[in-house]
């Protein structure tokens, strides 16, 4: 595709991107002095006039909702071959798909995102229009002068709400679509774009779209410590009856807003869903950190060999189930993520899949030790980290004291993903640990043999 001069009085400085019917281009207002991106109907589809009507509709909707939260059409125009264009803002900050490529965001960042996408959605239900099409490479980030600005774009898909109920085709994008807009002919509503909402907050939170519906694993128990509400909102967003859904977007966003003012919300993501493709890279260097592991020398339960793993700064020694051992993460931890004071410490997470680490969807059997900071030493307790477990009930709880360790231990029988947590004291005083192991076919005695293996070095 060859690169225009102008379009208009627009000169075109450089192509953005092509969609599926359309090719966006930087241009320069020189009259106005300023950025403008320019939408123009693909060739292919300019002669089709329920493409080319739609077309002209986006622009319409966009130019008369006017909002801030929106894409701001200021220009519709047609060139010489009959193509029609629009003129846009032009968003300079990419989408929040790039942001959420690198991982799931900070929780603060997300619930401000969710809010602004939720009020650009509310508009276009006040203007009496569903989107159809909410997800994150269709919400546009600009910089303004009071930091960075949310518009959401790409009514290509948009549909009046009085005749949303009419003859409907299926429409939408599979990971973001309610369960009814995949049915030809089926009758939607504004709940549509409530489903959406909730999957692409599910997305902020995570770091991955929901499973196609119906949805069961709610988003905390990926990413343990969010506030209830905040997985009680997004799982009813994602009810596959509608009638379970917020209203609108409006009732959606309001409940946003009330979490947004929750005392206390943990603000950073936590450290193992941080660098994911860190992990990666350290399965590609399983054989390197082959000299981290060794037999280990303890009895090992019947059926189950456990070797010694220790940390990357040679601060402690675990042993865990070979078979488990495939993915490894020996590089720190950070116990801020279970309420506690400090900055990084030294920690291991070895796991069947890292990245489903505390995903009681699909579990993964592993791992995770961690030095607790001297200052909580002394204090921290079972109780210290009972909040932050991806489990409901009370554990069935015991105390450890076998001549290396004193502490407790708690196993939450209930738990799909055979949870089990520790909080363990050296006996000569030289530094604490907390420990988590999961094993979802719950074997008796592994997290004891875990225990029992695991020993500071220095
Ligand atoms: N106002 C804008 N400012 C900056 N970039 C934009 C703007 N509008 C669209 N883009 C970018 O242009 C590209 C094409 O956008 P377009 O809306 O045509 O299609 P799409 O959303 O990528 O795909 P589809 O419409 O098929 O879902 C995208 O990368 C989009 O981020």
């Amino acid at each position: 595709m060859a690169q225009p001069d102008t379009f208009g009085r627009y000169r075109v400085i450089r192509h953005l991107g092509s969609g599926a019917f359309a090719t966006v281009w930087l241009a320069h207002d020189d009259r106005l002095d300023t950025p403008v991106a320019i939408k123009v109907l693909a060739e292919n589809w300019a002669r089709r006039m329920d493409v080319h009507q739609r077309f002209m509709e986006e622009a319409r909707i966009l130019r008369q909702t006017d909002s801030n939260w929106l894409v701001r059409v200021h220009d519709l125009d047609v060139l010489p071959d009959e193509r029609p264009y629009m003129v846009m803002t032009y968003a300079d900050q990419g989408s929040v798909a790039d942001l959420v490529a690198k991982g799931p965001l900070p929780l603060d960042e997300a619930l401000r995102l969710l809010t602004e996408i939720g009020q650009g959605v509310t508009v276009l239900h006040r203007h009496g229009t569903i989107h159809r099409d909410i997800k994150p490479s269709n919400v546009l980030l600009q910089s303004s002068p009071v930091g960075q600005r949310v518009l959401v774009a790409d009514l290509g898909f948009a549909k009046s709400i009085d005749q949303a109920s009419a003859f409907t085709a299926a429409a939408g994008t599979p990971g973001y679509m309610s369960p009814e807009q995949s049915v030809p002919g089926g009758d939607i509503d504004v709940r549509a774009d409530v489903y959406s909402l909730g999957a692409v907050a599910y997305e902020l939170i995570t770091g991955r779209p929901p499973p196609a519906p119906p949805v069961r694993t709610p988003p905390g128990r990926i990413r343990p410590g969010l506030p209830p509400a905040l997985d009680e909102l997004i799982m009813s967003a994602l009810s596959a009856d509608r009638v379970n859904r917020p209203a609108d977007a409006q009732a959606f966003t309001d409940r946003v807003r009330a979490i947004r003012m929750t005392p206390g919300l943990p603000t950073s993501v936590p450290w193992w869903m941080r660098h994911r493709p860190k992990w990666v890279r350290a399965v590609a260097a399983g054989a390197a950190a082959a000299t981290l592991l060794f037999t280990s020398g303890a009895a090992a339960l019947p059926g189950l060999r456990f070797i010694d793993v220790r940390d990357g700064s040679g601060t402690f020694a675990a042993a865990v189930p070979h078979a488990w051992a495939r993915q490894q993460h020996l590089n720190g931890w950070e116990p801020r993520e279970l309420g506690m004071l400090g900055g990084k410490q030294a920690g291991i997470l070895v796991a069947t899949d890292i990245g489903r680490w505390r995903d009681d969807g699909d579990p993964s059997y592993g791992v995770f030790a961690g030095v607790l900071p001297p200052r909580e030493e002394e204090r921290a307790g079972l109780d210290d980290v009972v909040d932050s477990v991806p489990c409901p009930g009370e554990p069935v709880r015991r105390r450890v004291d076998d001549g290396r360790w004193t502490g407790e231990v708690g196993e939450w029988p209930g738990c799909p993903a055979g949870f089990g947590a520790a909080v363990l004291h050296a006996e000569d005083g030289g530094g604490s640990l907390y420990l988590e192991v999961r094993q979802p076919d719950g074997r008796p005695g592994v997290i004891d043999q875990v225990i029992a293996g695991t020993r500071l070095l220095r």
